[in-house]
């Protein structure tokens, strides 16, 4: 057997292109239980995740976490449930096909976008393999975590180095490590903020809600906390937000250790004995909207703050695969993609005449339609 992955049906002059990588963290197959095991003891090993050292930590991932957990979030995961699966694979499918749209007609040359898990379906080794047989001898890996976290995006790494160290002809590699204050990012969230201020009144606060990881982390040296406020500080910044008009929160604890502060489900309990009764919701760090967004904030913690006497709670969905949103990710993947060759070897006269072709025919369709 060979050790290396070779080159299939390799001649000289095959045309080649430049490959995206889209990742985010994955999502169980179906909403029941084996699907919803699988899926957390993939995740839940990952040492990226938990970091605690495998001899205490299995026991209880195997002992008490894997027999109790599937069925709660696979209850949890029906109610968010749609007809075209999983809210975060449905809407990254959405992005993909958006984003490659954008792709075709600001590269002069091709560029090929794949998506990938962290965990599951389609795993990372399967989407950088399709890559590798299109054609890309260079790969850009964008994870569609706007800020940086060892949980995500260096486990995102650790993944793809581990594929492509079996490669025998490795691509050209480039990582986005984050985008948390990207002009694009910040302005496609603030014009998110304004639109749903233009449809719902405006409630006294906006909450900022960022996904949490243990306080340990951040005095271990994740920068993850201080991209989070910087993103709400510039959010804040471009809406003309005072201090007392927006918070930053943390949510999706899990287990017993301190994390992140302030956590968003306290918050909710918390705001209207301190006269907050309107509030609205943002999670600027979850790029499609997925369980957490959908469960835990647009219904768990709407419940927490009406109990505790809040009247108006909205939550302003993920930026998801709207139009800014995908301005900035090509914005992001242009600028991180300076310098590679747009035209390449293979790509003849005759594809580039047909993409003229297409470019103009999709300006006159959108002149059409204004
Ligand atoms: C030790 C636990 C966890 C850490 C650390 C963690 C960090 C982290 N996660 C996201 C984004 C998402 N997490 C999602 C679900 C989810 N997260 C954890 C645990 C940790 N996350 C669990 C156990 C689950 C599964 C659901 C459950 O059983 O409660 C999701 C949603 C996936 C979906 O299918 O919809 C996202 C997205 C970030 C950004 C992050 C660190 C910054
Ligand atoms: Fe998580
Ligand atoms: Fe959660």
């Amino acid at each position: 057997m060979n050790r290396f992955l070779n080159e299939k049906d390799y001649f000289h002059g095959k045309a080649e292109c430049t490959g995206v990588l889209l990742v985010n963290l994955g999502t169980p197959d179906a909403p029941d239980k084996p699907s919803l095991r699988r899926y957390l003891r993939e995740f839940l090993s990952d040492p990226r995740v938990v970091e605690i050292p495998r001899l205490a930590w299995y026991p209880i991932l195997y002992g008490i976490i894997l027999n109790k957990r599937p069925a709660a979030s696979a209850a949890k995961y029906k109610e968010v449930w749609t007809e075209n699966g999983s809210p975060l694979m449905a809407i990254s499918l959405q992005q993909q096909k958006a984003l490659q749209k954008e792709l075709d007609i600001r590269f002069e040359g091709p560029v090929k976008i794949e998506l990938a898990m962290r965990y599951g379906n389609p795993s990372i080794p399967s989407a950088l393999r399709k890559l590798k047989e299109a054609g890309a001898r260079r790969i850009l890996i964008l994870p569609l975590y706007p800020q940086y976290c060892a949980a995500t995006n260096a486990t995102t790494f650790d993944k793809v180095f581990d594929e492509l160290k079996r490669w025998r002809w490795m691509a050209e590699l480039r990582l986005v490590n984050h985008y948390h204050d990207h002009p694009s990012y910040i302005s496609a969230l603030a014009d998110s903020v304004l639109q749903h201020w233009e449809k719902h009144p405006r409630g006294q606060l906006l909450v900022m809600s960022f996904h949490g990881i243990p306080k340990r982390n951040l005095t271990l040296g994740d920068p993850y906390h201080c991209e989070c406020h910087k993103t709400a500080r510039l959010l804040a910044q471009e809406l003309n937000l005072k201090p007392k008009e927006y918070r930053v929160t943390f949510q999706s604890r899990f287990g017993k250790a301190e994390w992140l502060q302030p956590y968003t489900d306290k918050t909710m309990q918390a705001l209207p004995g301190e006269g907050i009764k309107n509030v609205d919701v943002i999670c600027p760090g979850f790029a499609a909207d997925c369980l957490e967004t959908l469960e835990e904030i647009q219904q768990e913690n709407h419940e927490y703050f009406q109990h505790a006497g809040g009247e108006n709670y909205h939550y302003i969905p993920a930026l998801n695969a709207n139009g800014k949103h995908i301005q900035a990710l090509a914005d992001i993947i242009q600028q991180h993609t300076q310098g590679w060759p747009e035209t390449s070897p293979g790509w003849t006269e005759a594809a580039q005449q047909k993409r003229a072709e297409k470019t103009l025919q999709r300006a006159i369709d959108k002149g059409a339609k204004k």
